[in-house]
């Protein structure tokens, strides 16, 4: 499919002879949100681990933006602008919020762990970082702690500091893990704000987010795709409702 930015063909992982994940092909199409789904087990973790080249895949290939990146390294892929957040933009607690973020946009430019060397050029990043931390509703928190920040915020930073790698395509696990349900609202806006002008893969176990915010959804189950499409498609799936429910008539 040529406008699949990410694509997968016979993605399969196999851990000392236990098929973890099995034959996989995905599709993520440019400019989509697409959402991974599945009951405990199902190998959600195990395909986002190969997408981004955590792990390495017993079989199958990766194309990300017309390139095979099957043996590539996450950091390689990262530059190319398929950007994992979470994982790679982790807090710096005891750094302000604006410097996470200026950190983060030294990192992108190659230069990072020197910026307590160059004041000067860390304060030519301010103006980028406080548009980026505008984007995600944390302008007026510039001056707090990392550390002090509430947890919905945290994950807010988190996104910031993933959009200052200047991703085309930003992997989200879980984003909205643990949160309250206020704070799962905000950061469910704050997705579909970022992704206006990106590509976001993510795998989320709230359905209610996932039906608010995906286009496409696949849906796993045992290692294997069980259905795809948009949320009214899959959730009246009866193969879903079985996997999920335990019952087609759930
Ligand atoms: N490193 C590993 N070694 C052995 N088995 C593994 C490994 N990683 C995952 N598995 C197994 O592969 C299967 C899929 O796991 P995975 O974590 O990908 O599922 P998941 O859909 O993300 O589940 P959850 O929703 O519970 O996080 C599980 O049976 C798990 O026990």
């Amino acid at each position: 499919m040529s406008d699949a930015i990410l694509q997968a063909r016979g993605l399969t992982k196999t851990f000392a002879g236990f098929t973890a994940v099995e034959n996989v092909d995905l599709d993520v199409v440019c400019g989509s949100i697409h959402a991974l789904i599945g009951p405990n087990g199902a190998g959600k973790t195990t395909v986002f681990n190969l997408l981004t080249r955590f792990i390495t895949p017993t079989a199958g290939s990766i194309v990300y933006d017309g390139t095979d990146i099957t043996r590539a390294k996450p950091t390689a892929i990262a530059r190319q602008g398929m950007v994992r957040s979470f994982q790679i933009s982790a807090i710096f607690g005891h750094l302000s919020v604006l410097d996470n973020v200026r950190v983060a946009l030294q990192r992108h430019q190659g230069k990072a762990y020197h910026f307590w060397r160059s004041e000067k050029m860390l304060d030519s990043l301010t103006d980028r970082a406080m548009a980026l931390l505008d984007e995600v509703g944390l302008a007026e928190f510039a001056d707090t702690l990392g550390v002090e920040l509430a947890y919905g915020r945290k994950r807010a930073l988190e996104i910031a500091t993933t959009l200052a790698l200047d991703p085309r395509l930003m992997l989200l696990d879980e984003p909205t893990q643990g949160m309250s349900a206020e704070d799962v609202g905000k950061v469910t806006e704050l997705i579909r704000q970022v992704a206006a002008d990106r590509t976001i893969l993510m795998v989320e176990h709230n359905l209610q987010v996932v039906s608010r915010l995906a286009d496409t959804i696949t849906v796993l189950n045992r290692g294997e795709i069980l259905a795809e499409g948009p949320y009214e498609t899959v959730s009246r799936d009866p193969a879903v409702m079985e996997a999920y429910m335990g019952t087609a008539d759930a």
